[in-house]
């Protein structure tokens, strides 16, 4: 029996080290396996971490049919057991449903990842359509940390510095043109405490948002809007 899977997180918490790894340990195994994503930081058709390791994958588009592209090989006598789907918050809702199809109909694996609220804490419609339809959700084992110390649980968008909470949904990237950090995963009471326009800059200590406290490795490309 096949199972739907949806790996969800913060930025920043591993997701795309981990759909490598799971595709890295079910080929092992002998496993055949596509890796799909959708915008990924690094460019077009590819999984990449901050831990370093890229991959190439199938660029998801709107035009994507998962059910096609698993029925398309099969017809070409190519094994398909499972699908790694990176970046999973840019998904259509109809490509969610066409992943559930494929696991129930098909028997082939599906291992989602993704954030599931934006910069507002609003749902994306790909991971909202993705927790009404998973058989199971997991929380990543590597909780990112909020610059006040606690467990960071949202994903705040910042403009030179400054906590925004308008402005378009997709903005593809962690940095911004100038190489400051654009996103970055706060707590709830940081997150809440920042929003109120009065204290909507970022003060107080160390802030990650700041250029010299980017993490290593977080050589993203500059923000790419979409939609
Ligand atoms: N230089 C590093 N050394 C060790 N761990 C790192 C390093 N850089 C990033 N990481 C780890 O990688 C995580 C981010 O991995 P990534 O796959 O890019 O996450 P996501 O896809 O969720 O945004 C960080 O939370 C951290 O745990
Ligand atoms: C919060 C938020 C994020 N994004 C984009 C920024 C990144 O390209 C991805 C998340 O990638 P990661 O592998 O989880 O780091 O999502 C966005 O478009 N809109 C947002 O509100």
């Amino acid at each position: 029996m096949a199972d739907l899977i949806f790996f969800t997180g913060t930025m920043d918490c591993g997701k795309s080290i981990l759909a490598l790894q799971t595709d890295w340990t079910h080929s092992a195994r002998g496993r055949n396996g596509i890796l799909f994503t959708r915008e990924d930081r690094a460019g077009t058709a590819t999984v990449s971490s901050r831990l370093g390791l890229t991959t190439p994958a199938v660029e998801v588009t709107d035009a994507t049919d998962f059910w096609d592209e698993v029925v398309q090989r099969r017809v070409h006598a190519r094994t398909v057991d499972y699908l790694i789907c990176d970046e999973v918050q840019f998904y259509r809702p109809e490509q969610v449903e066409q992943l559930a199809r494929v696991v129930d109909e098909l028997d082939v694996d599906v291992f989602a990842f993704g954030i599931t609220t934006d910069f507002r804490t609003r749902l994306f419609p790909g991971s909202a359509r993705m927790v009404e339809l998973a058989d199971r959700i997991r929380l990543l084992q590597v909780e990112a940390l909020c610059w006040c110390g606690r467990r960071a649980t949202h994903n705040a968008r910042t403009v030179d510095g400054i906590m925004v909470l308008e402005g378009e949904q997709v903005v593809v990237g962690d940095v911004d043109v100038d190489g400051r950090r654009s996103t970055v995963a706060v707590s709830r009471p940081a997150y809440r405490r920042r929003s109120r326009p009065s204290s909507a800059r970022w003060s107080g200590g160390p802030s990650p948002c700041r250029p010299d406290r980017s993490p290593a490795g977080s050589s993203s490309r500059a923000g790419r809007r979409r939609r």
